[in-house]
């Protein structure tokens, strides 16, 4: 029974002498399966001897361990590799004692032998798989942690403490016992995180601000879970932590750049309908007023164009640091783009406020600044829409209030304007008379009148000035000034232009036939007319096309024109000036004049302003004004004509002052052409 117990055995059973080569004196049937050699190849070393099959490496340290337990008449345990008889290296483990006679001398050692080299490989799998996670877990650039529920760290990797800030690992143990207090910037967030874990069992990039060791405030995403044991109790939180400061901070900076104006760093048109109704919902709840202001600075292209782009921009930073100081931290500032800013101001009791608030801005916004050692004085035009009252919605009060900042701009800007649905009538005209427009050409619907000017000192009429009138088939006739500046604006003023120059020309003609001399006859030039492409080529076209003289035709340009004092605008007035055209400077005195320009220009004429002629009786500032221009005009070698005149004292004293010529009722209405040609025939 003994052998067959021991015949089942997974190992061998042996007793061996204690020399040199461990002879077996007895092994048990486990010996083949163990070694490969059949029992009888191992006793008495007859194929082989135990000590040869240990592995060469192990014999000796095998030898010692045994020689001393029985030496000390011990038991022995040790585990070491023989070369089984097939090459292959196996792993044993041996327990055994040491046998003595009756004379307590050490005879022979008994024990067993059993194979354990799975064991030893998968515990050697487990060290491996341990030291590989060690290392990943030590290397790691992200942060590993496990903490308990209540936030005491119980095991992290370096890259957790670099990432904290902290010189070493036992450096942040010290420093952080209690992570909800110490570690997030925000203690609350903490809360946070643990009611994600109790609802999901983990947490996913979970955003949050902590403090660095030196007091530095960096972003951090953390993804962790809870680890349980098998009766399902909880055990700690384990997770990773990332250092996202440096896409954080990206992120903030796309996000500003989209939301704000980089020039004056003020929200920019993408936030406003967003801003506009949140203030819209805050107003409804507390049942307050809400004043949507669209502002407006009026003589900003104007120094933009003629004083370098750099001084518009130092312009408008300076407007919008202005605008910003006018309003309280809780109001909006938004800057849409050019020269245009909204404005919202919350939490209003009464309308007055808003007036009190605008004039505030309007008096801000009009004090001298100074750019580039230059002075300046810009006013603004405000436009005021308010919710309730003037609309329910975002887009309802931006449209209202943007066509209120048209009706002060109207009204001679540097004034503010509430939305009225009188204003909103005017406004809806204006979008008829710009889609009227468009069909105005091809149906011949515009006509020229003329007016007559007129040689002071002779009386003779010396020239005309062309007038454009619209006539749509089915109503009144309607005056340039309600739509040329609509086509102004929407560039049909260059289809027009050409239009009226080429029937000026016509006309000439025929004024000259009936005159036997040519009569020279002025046309407008609006300011987008004279930016056009090409200017000089289509006036030199029509006059090749309609045969007359360049000398007969006079363009006028309006002051602000003349402001655009780049290179391109003074060789386009040279170009003009070549092609022999004669160039009058139109409503003289109402614009932005630097008289130093004057000299530079090749102009001809001066015109001057109707407003000063028509006060003249009554103010003598503008007499006096009056004789300033024609003393100018006359010094830099300029003919000067005085427009709108409508009495016998204002044409006498222009006479008697030097000026010119003269153009206005009192010597005649501009006429349609056949009573101007009549008029001619007359004279
Ligand atoms: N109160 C008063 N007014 C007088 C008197 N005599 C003439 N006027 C008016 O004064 C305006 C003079 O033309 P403007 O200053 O060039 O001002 C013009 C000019 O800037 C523009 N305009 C007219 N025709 C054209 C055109 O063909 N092209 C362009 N671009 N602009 C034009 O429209 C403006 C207004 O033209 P109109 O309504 O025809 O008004 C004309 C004329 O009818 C007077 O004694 N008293």
């Amino acid at each position: 029974m003994l052998s067959m117990l021991m015949s089942n055995l997974q190992g061998m059973v042996y007793c061996c002498l204690l020399d040199a080569d461990w002879t077996m004196v007895f092994v048990s049937e486990g010996c083949r399966a163990l070694t490969g050699y059949s029992s009888e190849e191992l006793l008495f070393n007859k194929r082989i001897s135990y000590e040869e099959l240990t592995l060469a490496e192990d014999r000796l340290w095998v030898r010692r361990l045994i020689e001393k337990a029985a030496h000390a008449r011990k038991k022995f345990d040790l585990e070491y590799r023989i070369v089984h008889a097939d090459g292959s290296v196996h792993w044993v483990q041996e327990s055994g004692f040491p046998l003595f006679n009756d004379h307590g001398e050490l005879v022979a050692l008994e024990g067993f032998i059993q194979d354990v080299t799975a064991r030893k490989r998968s515990e050697q799998a487990a060290r491996d798989a341990e030291a590989r996670y060690r290392s990943i877990f030590e290397n790691a650039i992200e942060g590993i942690y496990q903490t308990t529920p209540s936030g005491q760290y119980l095991d992290f990797n370096p890259a957790l403490a670099r990432i904290y800030g902290y010189a070493s690992t036992q450096d942040l143990r010290n420093g952080i016992s209690d992570i909800q207090r110490q570690l997030y910037v925000d203690p609350e967030k903490r809360g946070e995180y643990i009611a994600i874990m109790q609802a999901n069992g983990e947490v996913r990039n979970f955003e949050a601000q902590v403090y660095r060791k030196n007091g530095d405030i960096i972003w951090i995403t953390e993804n962790a879970r809870e680890v349980r044991d098998r009766d399902g109790r909880l055990l700690f939180y384990e997770g990773t932590v990332e250092d996202i400061s440096e896409r954080k901070y990206y992120e903030q900076q796309i996000e500003y750049q989209a939301t704000h104006d980089m020039l004056t760093g003020l929200p920019n048109r993408t936030v406003l309908s967003d801003r506009l109704q949140q203030a819209i919902n805050f107003t409804a709840r507390y049942d307050n007023i809400l004043a949507v202001a669209f502002v407006d600075l009026d003589q900003f292209k104007f120094i933009n164009d003629s004083m370098g782009h750099h001084v518009g921009d130092s312009l408008l930073v300076v407007m919008a640091e202005r605008l910003a100081q006018c309003v309280r931290d809780s109001d909006t500032v938004v800057r849409l783009g050019g020269d245009e800013f909204v404005l919202l101001l919350c939490s209003l009791q009464k309308i007055e406020d808003i007036s009190h608030s605008m004039q505030r801005i309007l008096a801000a916004v009009a004090t001298p600044c100074t750019i580039d050692g230059l002075e300046f004085v810009v006013s603004c035009s405000i436009g005021i829409s308010v919710y309730p009252g003037d609309g329910q919605e975002a887009g309802t009060l931006l449209k209202h209030a943007d066509s209120a900042m048209y009706k002060a701009k109207q009204l001679g800007r540097n004034n503010f304007q509430f939305y009225t649905r009188e204003l909103n009538q005017v406004l809806t005209e204006r979008m008829a008379i710009e889609y009227r427009l468009r069909h105005a050409i091809e149906n011949a619907e515009f006509l020229l009148y003329y007016q007559p000017k007129i040689e002071l000192a002779s009386g003779r009429i010396c020239g005309a000035e062309a007038l454009i009138r619209w006539q749509p088939p089915d109503g009144a006739l309607i005056s340039p000034l309600s739509f040329i500046p609509i086509a102004e604006e929407t560039g049909q003023i260059e289809q027009i232009g050409r239009w009226v120059l080429q029937q000026a020309c016509l006309a000439a003609n025929r004024f000259q036939q009936i005159l036997g001399r040519p009569l020279p006859v002025a046309v407008n030039v609006s300011p987008r007319q004279f930016r056009q492409r090409d200017l000089i080529g289509t006036i030199a076209a029509t006059l090749a096309a309609t045969q007359v003289a360049a000398h007969t035709v006079e363009l006028e340009i309006t002051e602000s024109c003349l402001a655009h004092d780049t290179p391109q605008f003074i060789k386009t007035l040279h170009g003009l000036k070549a092609l022999g055209l004669t160039l009058a400077i139109d409503d003289f005195g109402t614009g932005y004049s630097s008289m130093a320009y004057l000299k530079d220009f090749p102009v001809d004429r001066l015109k001057i302003d109707k407003a000063f002629v028509g006060n003249l009786e009554h103010e003598s500032t503008d007499a006096a004004i009056l004789k300033a221009i024609i003393a100018l005009g006359h010094s830099l070698g300029l003919k000067v004509v005085a427009e709108g005149v409508e009495t016998e004292q204002q044409s006498a004293y222009l006479l008697q002052n030097g000026c010119d010529e003269a153009q206005g009722y009192w010597f005649g209405q501009p006429l349609a052409e056949a009573e101007f040609c009549a008029l001619l025939t007359s004279r």
